[in-house]
């Protein structure tokens, strides 16, 4: 088996990937104390992985604590961490200089090409909102890069004396208490952004939606979405695959 491992700005994610079985996540947040020691628990407990795939866009302290410990538990698998090509899997990189686009967006145009026949519009609902377009010759026409929803929580936090920070349940709707007051502007910022920028692009064939927040977005996009939680690990599948 392999095991594909996912680091974001928040959390870290991790599927244990065996042959005719579909991808089980499980997710751990990196920033509580003890997380790498739990970590240790359940790998250890793992049979020995063929290949580790990372994906990491994590500072690079985190990405060093995790390759150490699967170092320790598997000295001798080999252990790869990707970066963003001009070209792969049949997908052409918009960036002028590929490898700085982020691996996380990289990896889920591999597998929006692969999995999705026509063009399509992938959003990542993540600690960053991310928007890439690829039509259905695997062309990455670019994308965009805004805030995502905690991350606007937080910056509304952090530039205000009076504002009470608690989450409630967001909806699109006016509200008569601070907490939702935020909430809901935050969600309503969300959705705008992904709404404006999508109906002033080329419609694509499928808009797909992965990310910490997607289901709460999807509910309130006048979009036609598609939710795949799973595009950024079906890109570490496809590289795998084309490893072995
Ligand atoms: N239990 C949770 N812990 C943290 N964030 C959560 C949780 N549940 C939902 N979220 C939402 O998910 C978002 C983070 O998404 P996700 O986990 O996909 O990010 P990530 O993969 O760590 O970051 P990146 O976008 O950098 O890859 C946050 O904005 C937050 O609102
Ligand atoms: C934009 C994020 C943070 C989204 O996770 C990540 O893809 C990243 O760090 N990218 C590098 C910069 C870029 O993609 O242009
Ligand atoms: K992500």
């Amino acid at each position: 088996m392999n095991l594909l491992i996912d680091i974001g700005n928040s959390r870290l994610k991790w599927a244990n990937e065996q042959a005719g079985c579909g991808l089980s996540v499980t997710v751990v947040d990196y920033r509580q104390t003890g997380y790498l020691a739990d970590l240790r628990e359940i790998w250890r407990s793992l049979t020995v992985p063929e290949h580790l795939l990372v994906a990491s866009v994590a500072e690079s302290a985190v990405t060093a604590e995790v390759l150490d410990l699967a170092n320790s538990l598997w000295p001798h698998t080999p252990t790869e961490l990707p970066l963003a090509a001009a070209q792969a899997f049949g997908v052409t990189n918009a960036y002028q200089n590929p490898e700085k686009l982020g691996i996380d967006r990289w990896l889920a145009l591999l597998a929006a090409h692969h999995y999705y026949p026509g063009s399509c519009c992938i959003v990542d609902c993540g600690t960053a909102l991310t928007i890439d377009l690829i039509n259905a010759d695997g062309l990455h026409l670019g994308g965009l890069i805004c805030p995502g929803l905690m991350v606007m929580k937080k910056a509304l936090l952090a530039n205000t004396a009076a504002l009470e920070f608690e989450r409630v349940a967001p909806q699109l709707m006016l509200a008569d208490t601070t907490a939702a007051a935020i909430d809901n502007g935050v969600l309503a910022a969300g959705a705008g952004c992904i709404e404006a920028i999508v109906s002033r692009l080329e419609p694509t064939d499928h808009i797909l939606l992965c990310g910490g927040d997607a289901s709460l977005l999807a509910g309130q996009l006048n979009l036609n979405v598609q939710i795949d939680a799973d595009l950024v690990f079906k890109g570490l599948s496809i590289v795998a695959a084309g490893k072995a």
